[in-house]
């Protein structure tokens, strides 16, 4: 199966946001990046993969399964990681590994043990004493002690510190070894996504603007400098957004060898970031995406 997570032509409206007609696959075997401004729909899309959210229109599968008739099948192969705590917050993680063991298949409490070592989680203290950290932290050892062929996590990384943070992505890295396994998780933090990202979905007011391998993305976008005399209908059409300045233009492109083949010496093509790709694609024409 090459697909692990796919949406056909899915649509949700939630009062004042909606996200209509989506398609998203997301590949096995890899890290997917979910990225997006603040409101974009990237925990309601996750939600809508875990079936928390059940679309208007349109059709979710996971491993190739719909949620009507195996999600319990869907959810014990899944480890997910929320951005609220979602346990019990008197109980302590030691009551609830007691609790969410029995719900899975292949629940492995060494390896939970190992994480809550590694995390220097208290097992004893009630949840509702941890800092945010170390909840998420705690939902990070669930998530990863049932052997779960796919992880989703929605901004796991908000509220570790830098070393946790860096732990994180380091375990990531480990459980991804294997290739057995995929990761979607989404991120306002994007050097995490340099670390380990093979994929990238940015998606903005409830639309997904682009899917595509990091490789692609490096190689493709590039931010043009250049004097605004060279600007004019038919050289604009090269650019998914311009900025006029003072003394000449910024633009993103996504075809910087065209860019250069037309342009030349004439502009200075430079690397990408992340931020600026996302930056310069909130709110532009994407009739030239
Ligand atoms: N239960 C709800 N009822 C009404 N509107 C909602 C509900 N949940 C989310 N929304 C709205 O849907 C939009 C998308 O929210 P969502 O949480 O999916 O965005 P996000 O990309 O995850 O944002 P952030 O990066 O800030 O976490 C927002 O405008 C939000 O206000």
């Amino acid at each position: 199966m090459e697909n692990i997570i796919e949406l056909h032509g899915v649509s949700k409206t939630l009062k004042a946001f909606t996200i209509d007609n989506m398609n998203l696959r997301i590949k096995q075997g890899f890290v997917t990046g979910f990225i997006g401004a603040n409101g974009a729909g990237k925990s309601t899309t996750m939600k809508l993969i875990m079936n928390l959210l059940q679309p208007d229109n349109g059709d979710v599968s996971v491993f190739g399964l719909d949620y009507t008739s195996h999600e319990k099948e869907i959810k014990d192969r899944i480890g997910f990681v929320y951005d609220s705590n979602i346990f019990y917050e008197s109980l302590n993680l030691k009551d609830i590994s007691k609790i969410v063991a029995p719900a899975y298949t292949h629940w492995d409490q060494n390896q939970f043990k190992a994480y809550v070592d590694q995390f220097e989680l208290p097992l004893n203290k009630p949840i509702k004493k941890f800092s945010k950290g170390m909840q998420m932290k705690a939902s990070i050892a669930m998530a990863l002690s049932h052997d779960a062929e796919l992880i989703i996590m929605d901004e796991p990384t908000a509220g570790l510190d830098p070393t946790s943070r860096r732990e994180l992505l380091d375990i990531l890295q480990e459980v991804m070894v294997d290739g057995r396994r995929t990761i979607l998780f989404s991120t306002h933090i994007t050097s995490d996504l340099d670390r380990i990202a093979d994929y990238i979905v940015l998606m903005d007011e409830g639309e997904i603007l682009f899917d595509k391998p990091v490789y692609e993305l490096q190689e493709q976008y590039a931010i043009v400098k250049g004097s605004t005399e060279l600007l004019d209908a038919d050289t604009e059409a090269y650019f998914i957004k311009i900025e006029r300045l003072p003394n000449g233009f910024q633009a993103l492109t996504k075809d910087a060898s065209k860019v250069k083949e037309v342009f030349d010496d004439h502009v200075v093509i430079e690397e990408v970031s992340l931020e600026e790709i996302m930056f310069y694609m909130k709110g532009a024409n994407h009739s030239y995406d």
